[in-house]
Parts: C-alpha cells; sequence; structure tokens
C-alpha cells in the first residue's frame, strides 16, 4: 500500500516541534551483568553511569539481535548493518542472510538472472567464489558456501576456485584452521565426483579485501594481487598448511593473517582469475564487498593499479549497492527497505547532521538510510565524515576519533543550523573487535567523555538526547562455557571474545527540552532497535507512521 501512505507526518498530539534532538549510537556497547570481562562496567563511564539511574523511565534496554533485527535465528548476533538499518527504518525487514537461506533452501537462486548469467561461463571457464570463511553470520556464512559450492556443481560448474578470507572477528580467533578443514573435505568429495575444485588463495579479513567506506585500498589490493594476479609474498601447496603455518607467527591472527596463494608442483598459482571466468563475491554483507566489487566491475578504475582487468562475468551475492547498482549482476535480492525515518524526517523540513569517522561513517549514512548513499534533501542535511587512523590496530589507538566526532557534533548543535544530528561512536566496538581487554577499557572511556561533550552541548540548547547503540560488544570480551563461566586454556589463559554479542542494548532520553511526562512505556518488554525510530520522530514533535514499530515513549501529565 505504499502509494497511498503520506509522506506528511501529522503533528504529536502532545511533543512539540522545534527542539534539537541529538541521537548517539555507541556501537558495540551491549548491556551486561557486571563482570571483570564487561569493559563497559570496569571503565570509568560516569556519564553512561549517570543515564543509567534515570531508568525504568528514562532509561531501559531494548533487543538488538536475532529476529528483533531482522536475522534469521535468536541466535544470531547483532551487527551494524541490521542494526542500523532498524534503528534509521523504524522497521524489521528480513535481512539479506534470511534473503539468502530462503533462495538457497527453495532452489530459486539457481532459476534467478545472477546465476543464469555466470552459468554462461561454466563451459569454458572457472568459477570463482571470494569471501568471508566464517560461521558468524554477519558478512557471510559458511553453510550458504557448501550449498553455493553444490548447487554450483549440480548446475554445470567444472572448474571452481575457492578464495578465502580468514575471520576471527565475528568467530573465535583461530578458528580458521577447522573452516579450512569443513571447505576442504567439501571440496575432494566434489573432485570425487569429476569436479575440479580448490581453495585458490587467501587472507585475512583485515588485511586482505574486506577494506570498507574506502578507508584503505591498499587492503583490497593485496586481495586483488593473490586473487586475479595469482601473486602474494606467501605460497603453499594447500590452504590448510597455509593458514596453520602463517599462524605459528606469535602475533599472528586470523583477522590479520597475510595473502597467500596455492600453488602448483612447479610453483605456478592455481587459481588467478582469467579472461572468460566467472565471479562470485558470497559474502551478502555489504560495507566491505563494495570496494571490491568496484574493482571487479567499473572498466573504469584508479584506486590502485589493477595490472590485469579480465573480461569476467561478475555476481554479487546480493546487490551491494542500490544506488550505484553494484554489483549490476547478483544472486538474490537485497532487502528494499524503503520509508526510512532519515526520508520522512527531511520531507518534513527537518534539518539533519550525522557524524562518525571513516570506519563508521556509512553506518549513520548509508545503513541509518536503508542501506541509500547519498542526501536525501541536499540543503536540508549535512554529513560529516573524520579520517580514521589506518594502518595501526585499534587496540594501538583505543581513544579513536571519539572526541573528534563529539567536537564537530557540538559545533553542529551550538550552530542552530540542524534539528537532529546524530552520531556513531566506534570505540566499544573497533577495539572490542581486537579482543584486547585493557584497550577496550581505554576506548570505553573515550566513548563516554564524547557522549559527554554531546549531551552538554544539547543541554546549552534545551535540546533532547537519544543515547542509544547498535548491539553489544565491549561489554563481554570473553568465551565462557554454558553456565557463563570464563574458558581458560591449559596456561590458564582466557580466550578473548572479538565478536559482537547477543544482549541488549540500553537506551536513554532526556535533556532540557524534553517535556516534563514524557517517559518510557511499561508495555513494550521485549521492544527492539527497530522501535527507535518512530521514538525519535515523536521526539522531533511528529506522530510517527502506522507501519512503524511503536514508539517506546509516553507523555503523562505530571
Ligand atoms: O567490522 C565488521 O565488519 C563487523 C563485524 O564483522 O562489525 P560491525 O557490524 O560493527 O560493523
Ligand atoms: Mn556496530
Ligand atoms: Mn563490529
Amino acid at each position: 500500500m505504499a502509494e497511498t501512505r503520506r509522506w506528511e507526518l501529522a503533528a504529536h498530539r502532545r511533543l512539540e516541534k522545534g527542539k534539537v534532538v541529538g541521537v548517539v549510537v555507541l556501537d558495540g556497547w551491549g548491556e551486561a551483568a557486571p563482570d571483570p570481562f564487561n569493559c563497559i562496567h570496569v571503565a570509568d563511564t560516569p556519564t553512561l553511569d549517570a543515564l543509567k539511574k534515570g531508568g525504568p523511565e528514562r532509561w531501559r534496554v531494548i533487543k538488538a539481535h536475532g529476529t528483533a533485527a531482522g536475522l534469521p535465528t535468536d541466535d544470531d548476533m547483532g551487527n551494524s548493518e541490521v542494526g542500523h538499518n532498524a534503528l534509521g527504518a523504524g522497521q524489521i525487514y528480513a535481512q539479506g542472510a534470511k534473503l539468502v537461506d530462503m533462495a538457497l533452501a527453495s532452489g530459486k537462486i539457481y532459476e534467478g538472472e545472477g546465476f543464469k548469467y555466470i552459468q554462461q561461463s561454466f563451459e569454458n571457464g572457472t568459477l570463482h567464489l571470494i569471501g568471508l570463511l566464517s560461521d558468524g553470520g554477519v558478512h557471510s556464512r559458511i553453510d550458504q558456501l557448501q550449498l553455493l559450492l553444490k548447487g554450483a556443481s549440480e548446475h554445470g560448474a567444472k572448474r571452481i576456485r575457492v578464495h578465502i578470507l580468514t575471520d576471527g572477528r565475528d568467530v573465535l580467533d583461530g578458528s580458521s584452521v577447522k573452516f579450512v578443514e569443513l571447505i576442504e573435505n567439501d571440496l575432494a568429495k566434489l573432485r570425487d565426483k569429476g569436479v575440479d575444485a580448490r581453495i585458490a588463495s587467501g587472507g585475512g579479513r583485515m588485511y586482505v579485501t574486506m577494506d570498507r567506506y574506502e578507508n584503505d585500498w591498499q587492503v583490497v589490493k593485496r586481495g586483488w594481487d593473490a586473487q586475479v594476479l595469482g601473486e602474494a609474498p606467501h605460497k603453499f601447496q594447500n590452504a590448510l598448511e597455509a593458514v596453520k603455518k602463517l599462524r605459528e607467527d606469535p602475533k599472528a591472527n586470523d583477522q590479520y593473517l597475510p595473502p597467500f596463494v596455492i600453488v602448483d608442483e612447479r610453483g605456478r598459482p592455481i587459481g588467478p582469475i582469467m579472461d572468460g571466468d566467472a565471479v562470485v563475491t558470497f559474502n551478502f554483507r555489504a560495507d566491505r564487498m563494495v570496494m571490491l566489487a568496484k574493482a571487479l566491475e567499473y572498466e573504469s578504475f584508479d584506486k590502485f593499479d589493477r595490472v590485469r582487468f579480465p573480461k569476467i562475468r561478475y555476481a554479487g551475492m546480493l546487490q551491494y549497492d542500490g544506488e550505484l547498482k553494484l554489483p549490476s549482476h547478483f544472486l538474490v535480492a537485497p532487502p528494499e527497505i524503503e520509508r526510512t525515518s532519515g526520508e520522512y524526517l527531511a520531507r518534513n523540513g527537518i534539518r539533519t547532521y550525522a557524524c562518525s569517522e571513516t570506519v563508521k561513517f556509512g553506518h549513520v549514512t548509508f545503513f541509518w538510510n536503508g542501506n541509500r548513499s547519498g542526501y536525501f534533501h541536499p540543503n536540508l542535511e549535512k554529513y560529516e565524515e573524520i579520517p580514521s587512523d589506518i594502518g595501526i590496530p585499534f587496540n594501538e589507538q583505543p581513544k579513536m576519533k571519539a572526541v573528534e566526532i563529539a567536537k564537530k557534533t557540538r559545533d553542529a548543535i551550538l550552530s542552530c543550523k540542524f534539528d537532529q544530528v546524530r552520531v556513531n561512536i566506534a570505540n566499544g566496538d573497533m577495539v572490542g573487535h581486537t579482543g584486547d581487554i585493557e584497550a577496550t577499557i581505554v576506548g570505553c572511556k573515550a566513548a563516554d567523555e564524547a557522549v559527554k561533550i554531546v549531551l552538554d552541548a544539547i543541554e546549552q540548547v534545551g535540546g533532547i538526547f537519544v543515547v542509544t547503540a547498535d548491539h553489544g560488544n565491549a561489554e563481554d570480551m570473553v568465551k565462557r562455557d554454558k553456565s557463563g563461566k570464563p574458558l581458560r586454556d591449559k596456561d590458564g589463559n582466557v580466550q578473548p571474545l572479538t565478536s559482537h554479542t547477543l544482549n541488549p542494548v540500553p537506551i536513554a532520553i532526556g535533556g532540557p527540552g524534553l517535556q516534563p511526562g514524557v517517559r518510557f512505556r511499561s508495555d513494550l518488554p521485549s521492544a527492539g532497535l527497530a522501535n527507535v525510530a518512530a521514538t525519535v520522530m515523536n521526539l522531533h514533535g511528529f506522530e510517527a507512521p502506522d507501519h512503524y514499530e511503536p514508539t517506546l515513549i509516553e507523555v503523562v501529565d505530571k
């Protein structure tokens, strides 16, 4: 019924228009019981602690994982893509992971335009599958790769090369070995059936291929050299040996494994990408595949020297950017996220400022706006990116750009040019992913300081704030047994948890502009991230559209 819906939002019955609303998203900041491995608890976070005292009327938790975020099951941890989609869209959409599951289960994936397109290369060319080898379910899932390998061979692929990216970020460090074993086993079965199927290259996701938001093209180049040109500093005869050997370096970890290629007995790479081949990037999530998709698809390209630009048939698991139509061929149609709060508010005259540092910039813009790049209304919106540090692990600079983001945001608030300011503060997540507990504590403190700067500015202009998060990470930094006890190895060391979590996230409202009778409703105990958009619309003085998840707030007489 989308056509009959109006864009004009009705005035809220009780809440005034005209207040500046500051929306702060703490990335990777879940709520969990006090514990030595809860870095948010251990860190000095006076600002967030004070907000928590406002519960239950002005502080509560909301769900940020699983089906509440459009993921296949409630065992799926939250992530930035689905989290910011839900926060911005106010509605829950079946997300990429689930859409791919459905297309594989029904077999529809093999009937679609994307598969038919790549299939044309099967007779004379090789099918290359490039992506994250993991069961984390954030960017890709190994069981989907397994099904695709089987399905592609049953649909005519005779020669298959898999280019793996090891994870250690959404899954435990070191799990790369078992995932390689699993895939090698499947490939051996395919070889028994006469399909020439091998792993051809690899590398750690954060060092090879999976950069995002054009932070560092060298990451993509390293992958290109291995996957397309068949060149890498490390050469091995099989992938299991490669991963095991490269992990022997005491500083090595799955996220940052150097690039390697698999070579034959004579030292020649077994799977460079050649003219006439087909390529599928099997990640469903967009942000860390867009750069590679550009390199594979764009005729003219100047981000690095590709040396050779093979004429291939390329399809993404999904289309990664609907605006750019990139890639132009894809196996599964992405969710069509429509009528986001950003678009509604722009069409109702709300002036918006959004800011983060590079590594999270697309989160508060592209993901927030339903995977859409650019402005809805250039005269009303300003999106500002603070360059992230490049080339150093975030545990070495755990404060990241938190204060810089907050100061830019403060300036935007004090300029009185905007009705909404929206920021993402990255520390809890980016430092949390390193598994470095000390550094994550420093990062959480920096994030808290940044929130204070934003809240102080909101205070000065008589505005309203909403402080929340997109999913958990820093609040639990250790792998636990079923009873919740930290797991230790034989030397007594705990295993750091680098991934996101299943925990809910906090949300707090406040500020001098918040009318005294506004409080969180008590009738929505299982509310989630998608309930935030209606809440924010209310705080701007509008009723939310009927098809949005309900608002978290009510107004009572005081
Ligand atoms: O770094 C990333 O790509 C993911 C984890 O895989 O984190 P986030 O969803 O917070 O961006
Ligand atoms: Mn995140
Ligand atoms: Mn993360």
